[in-house]
């Protein structure tokens, strides 16, 4: 059994396919085919030895999309980096640590994904970690600024509603701001979305998609159930949507407290971070119709910055997907969300405009 799922996952490199796939494994069917030469890659993450980074690390080691995966903490690296470099797929595995390194790791990349920062524990909320990640945050989009201006940026550190808008200043000070290559990771409110989605409604996972807008905090992530692939097949009262919509905004939160001061989501927030650059890497190479729910700047709404379907493409966002037609308890929910996340905004710009 085991030799056999082994061969299977090593054909599957050797196709040149991806292990992983956003939304289910119809992108699979739209990778490479056998004939294709893969691309050159870089990967960079920043934040590589942490919760998420450790797990994530893996992820894009097992990606055959990746030619080079660069591992970047400010403690930890080197171990993290000795031990996935082992694993016998495609990437090269090099591990940095300390700001005098952070230019080698960054510089060439066609994606970078942060993961740095601190967690909630029990009682915060995702807006009681600005003060420590906003700057961590900020540092390193400095960095990214300077070493790899036209690549991709995939923010999964918190507050996403802050920390978006703060890399977005800090790209437009150094003149390398590109709205098309600056993504808040949303994709765990899709993951969560689908699957309790499918368990209550009692469909295969695999058959279930649902957008989810806004933002990454509380009231601000708003699944469209009523989008939901296979909704038509499928009967959920009100109170069952207004249960599962909680459950989703309230995802986080239900892992935080689970792990009772231990952190917040890692190992499926890894997951989620690998579906997503997996995706971003798909799009760089040309695969078509690439389409991923996350954070970008956005004209959707009135809002500067919103989360929605987005297709992506060989420059990275290529077109911000409207909101499509929305059941009378999301448009409220539409509403109700849009102060919160206006607020959110404005912090992260305010603080990088005044520090
Ligand atoms: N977008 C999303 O859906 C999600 C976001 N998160 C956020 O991701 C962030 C990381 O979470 P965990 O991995 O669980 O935390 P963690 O504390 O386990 O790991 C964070 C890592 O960042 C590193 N770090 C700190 N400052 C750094 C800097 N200046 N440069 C490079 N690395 C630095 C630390 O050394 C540590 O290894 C948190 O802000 C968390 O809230 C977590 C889950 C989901
Ligand atoms: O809840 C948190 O603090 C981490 C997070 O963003 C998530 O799990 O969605």
């Amino acid at each position: 059994m085991r030799s056999s799922i082994i061969r299977s996952v090593e054909s599957t490199l050797r196709r040149g396919r991806s292990v992983v796939s956003p939304s289910g494994d119809h992108l699979l069917r739209r990778s490479f085919t056998s004939a294709a030469p893969l691309p050159e890659r870089k990967v960079a993450i920043l934040g590589a030895a942490g919760g998420i980074g450790q797990p994530l690390s893996l992820l894009m080691k097992l990606n055959p999309l990746v030619s080079k995966l660069a591992l970047y903490d400010i403690a930890g690296t080197p171990g993290v980096a000795a031990d996935v470099s082992h694993i016998n797929t495609r990437a090269e595995v090099a591990g940095y640590m300390t700001e005098d390194q952070i230019g080698e790791a960054l510089e060439g990349s066609d994606v970078v994904i942060i993961p740095a920062g601190v967690p909630r524990k029990p009682g915060m909320t995702r807006d009681d970690l600005f003060n420590i990640n906003a700057g961590i945050v900020k540092n390193l989009c400095t960095f990214i600024a300077k070493y790899c201006p036209n690549a991709l940026v995939n923010m999964i550190s918190n507050p996403v509603n802050s920390t978006v808008p703060i890399a977005s200043e800090v790209f437009k000070k150094a003149g390398t701001y590109d709205e098309k290559k600056l993504f808040g990771v949303t994709t765990l409110d899709v993951v969560r979305a689908r699957t309790f989605y499918a368990g209550k409604a009692k469909v295969p996972v695999a058959d279930v998609n649902v957008p989810v807008v806004g933002g990454h905090a509380g009231i601000t992530i708003l699944p469209l159930f009523s989008q939901a692939t296979s909704a038509s097949n499928v009967s959920l009262s009100a109170d069952e949507i207004t249960a599962l919509t909680k459950r989703t905004q309230d995802g986080g939160t239900e892992v935080v407290e689970a792990k009772a001061g231990k952190g917040s989501a890692t190992l499926s927030m890894a997951y989620a971070g690998a579906l997503f650059a997996d995706a971003c890497l798909k799009g760089l190479n040309g695969v078509p119709d690439v389409v991923e729910c996350t954070f970008v700047q956005s004209s959707v709404t009135e809002l500067p910055f919103f989360a929605s379907k987005v297709r992506l493409g060989k420059n990275g966002v290529e077109e911000v997907l409207g909101l499509g037609s929305l059941s009378d308890f999301e448009k409220q929910g539409l509403e109700s969300l849009k102060p919160e996340l206006k607020s959110s905004i404005e912090k992260g710009i305010k603080f990088a405009k005044e520090n």
